[in-house]
């Protein structure tokens, strides 16, 4: 799916339907840190998050330390965000309903 990349300004209106997302100085990319109770907390909602990319065929950078998942998105293909980025993102955080903060 070939996506347009989106200006600083198009991304932040994007970002105004989403909490606790910050872009990036540059504005090529968005990112978060989700906080769960434990390891399985945190692994389900990975497991969750990575079938909503796969259905999507976009995919997070993530980092993960047992309940900790700090995720930056960004659409490779395009040099920086697109609407991909902001589907996955809403799917994430529908992913993360059991997050702690
Ligand atoms: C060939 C494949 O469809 C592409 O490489 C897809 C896969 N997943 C992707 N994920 C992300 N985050 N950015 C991409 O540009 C991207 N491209």
């Amino acid at each position: 799916m070939k996506m347009e990349k989106l200006e600083r300004t198009a991304a932040e209106a994007q970002l105004t339907e989403l909490s606790g997302w910050v872009l990036n100085d540059a504005g090529s990319s968005i990112s978060k840190t989700f906080k769960f109770a434990n390891f399985i907390e945190a692994f389900g909602f990975m497991t969750q998050a990575a079938l909503a990319a796969e259905k999507l065929n976009h995919h997070p950078e993530w980092f993960n330390v047992y309940s900790r998942v700090d995720v930056t998105l960004n659409t490779h293909d395009a040099g920086g965000l697109t609407e991909l980025d902001f589907k996955l993102a809403k799917a994430m955080e529908k992913a993360a309903a059991r997050r702690i903060d």
